[in-house]
């Protein structure tokens, strides 16, 4: 009865006012303030929600009685949070502090651009007010720091695709996800050890190199253009370099990208400590480009990718301006947007550098464009040690000098040779002469094709002209690295294979 009472007398707004006053009053006397900080913010997925999940994810498992347990799909590892509306004490500068999980039912869906998840999730941090300051300045950069770490350590890295075209899932995110695991690193990578050396110090100097790139004004991001016939190791290297730095990877697949500002987007929602790869951009390129394209196919044409991006060049004309242009993907890397996140990794790679347009080739867009050629002597070397264990004064010298003076000439990828090496791994003698075989076939081949060739006269399409295309670019840009001649010891940037 009295509620009906005051429902009758006091209007809607008035009760409301009246709540409002009791709830500033309440606060007023409280000594603690909260933060709510949510799952969701606005359109935005809010970064800080996932960080605080990961950083509380350690404490918890000690200390929590309730806690829910998950595990990413493929993923090696679990990830223990706090259970729906249940809290945490954390001690942070001798500062106790109340974190809780407040998990509420969404309302009847309305008109939205894109569907949003039924639940919505939030954490609320509870801190006394005097402690405020104190709190804020630090706590939350440090758990931004530890939540990263966290994810580094214990998670698989996480490479990340658009395959699901300009869509944005339930959380807002354009990319998917899954754990990274390939197991490619340096060590099991087969190129000349000095030329891996050099790479991997520049990717130390670059991961370690926040206050160089401060100090100068540059963005702290690094390019790198991989080339070189298929089976190489370019997408081997790729995953050696993540997996040395610890970094996720984003693969960028520019077909699946309508236009500039999908890609742009894209972009801003990488995060640091990156990758970011796309694979055979000369065939990206001719998708906008088609004036370039007459140049038609080739040995090295992916023949997977070749009828995708017919039909995107059939559907997304260039007048349209419905399609990625280069402009646009240089923007992307090097433009004021590239830097809309920091410590990143560009990396191209191609079957045809011949192929690219100079704008991507000159210097300062890649910073290190990286030659993967087939199969050298010190490279078979480790090849023999991966696949069969066999160390350098393992086998004879003459196996050894015989396997010397053929490699070069049977112009073998790696790929091919373990291929060779992994068909009779069991009976490692075998193996190796069974190599030594192939390559003196293939160097004979190779061999009489040249005098073939050199009868025809018009083979273009061979492995020799290829490289001496390849060396062109290359020189063009070591003239402008004279050019530029910044001495700075710590200046290790543009070096060239
Ligand atoms: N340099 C290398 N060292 C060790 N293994 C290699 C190397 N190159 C190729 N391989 C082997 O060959 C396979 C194919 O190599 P990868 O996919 O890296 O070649 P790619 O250069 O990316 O070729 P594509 O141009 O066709 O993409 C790998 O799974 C790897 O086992
Ligand atoms: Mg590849």
């Amino acid at each position: 009865f009295c509620q009906t009472l005051l429902q009758t007398v006091f209007p809607p707004e008035l009760r409301f006012a009246t709540v409002k006053f009791f709830n500033r009053i309440f606060h007023l006397f409280s000594s603690y303030c909260y933060f709510d900080i949510t799952e969701i913010d606005g359109v935005n997925t809010n970064e800080l929600y996932n960080a605080v999940q990961l950083y509380l994810s350690s404490s918890v498992s000690i200390t929590g009685s309730r806690l829910s347990l998950t595990r990413a799909l493929n993923s090696s590892g679990f990830t223990f949070g706090l259970a729906n509306n249940d809290s945490i004490v954390d001690t942070f500068n001798g500062v106790n502090v109340l974190w809780e999980h407040v998990v509420t039912q969404r309302q009847a869906q309305t008109f939205s651009w894109r569907p949003l998840p039924d639940e919505k999730r939030g954490f609320t941090l509870r801190i006394k007010k005097k402690d405020k300051a104190l709190i804020l300045n630090s706590y939350m950069d440090y758990i931004m720091e530890k939540a990263n770490d966290i994810r580094r350590k214990n998670q698989d890295r996480l490479l990340y695709t658009n395959s699901r075209g300009g869509s944005l899932d339930s959380r807002g995110h354009p990319w998917e996800s899954v754990p990274f695991k390939h197991p490619s690193t340096f060590d099991t990578l087969a190129m000349d050890p000095e030329k891996k050396k050099e790479i991997m110090e520049d990717l130390q100097d670059f991961a370690n190199g926040q206050a160089f790139y401060q100090r100068r004004g540059r963005a702290w991001k690094r390019g790198y253009l991989l080339y070189g016939p298929p089976g190489t190791g370019k997408s081997s290297m790729i995953a050696a370099m993540a997996n040395y730095l610890g970094y996720d990877i984003y693969d960028l697949e520019l077909t699946e990208v309508h236009n500039n500002s999908e890609l742009r987007k894209l972009l801003m929602k990488t995060t640091s400590k990156s990758i970011i790869v796309i694979e055979d951009i000369d065939c990206s390129i001719n998708l906008t480009n088609r004036k370039n394209n007459k140049t038609g196919s080739s040995n090295y044409y992916d023949p997977v990718a070749a009828p995708e991006i017919r039909g995107a060049c059939a559907s997304g004309g260039e007048e349209g301006g419905n399609s990625i242009t280069l402009s646009g993907l240089l923007n992307f890397t090097d433009g004021l947007w590239s830097c809309c996140g920091s410590e990143r990794i560009f990396v191209f790679t191609t079957n045809h550098i011949e192929k690219l347009d100079p704008a991507l080739l000159r210097s300062g867009r890649m910073d290190m464009h990286i030659y993967m050629s087939y199969c050298s002597f010190p490279a078979l070397k480790i090849l023999l040690k991966n696949y069969l264990g066999y160390d350098e004064g393992d086998l004879e010298k003459l196996l050894m000098n015989a396997l010397e003076g053929v490699i070069d000439k049977a112009q073998m990828t790696p790929a091919d040779i373990s291929e060779v090496l992994i068909k009779s791994r069991r009976h490692k003698e075998r193996a190796v002469n069974e190599l030594l075989e192939t390559l003196k076939s293939r160097a004979e081949r190779n061999e009489k094709n040249g005098v073939l060739r050199e009868k025809n006269g018009d083979q273009d399409e061979d492995e020799e002209q290829e490289k001496r295309a390849l060396e062109s670019p290359k020189q063009e840009s070591e003239v402008e690295d004279n050019c530029k001649e910044e001495e700075d010891d710590e200046e290790k940037i543009n070096k060239r294979e």
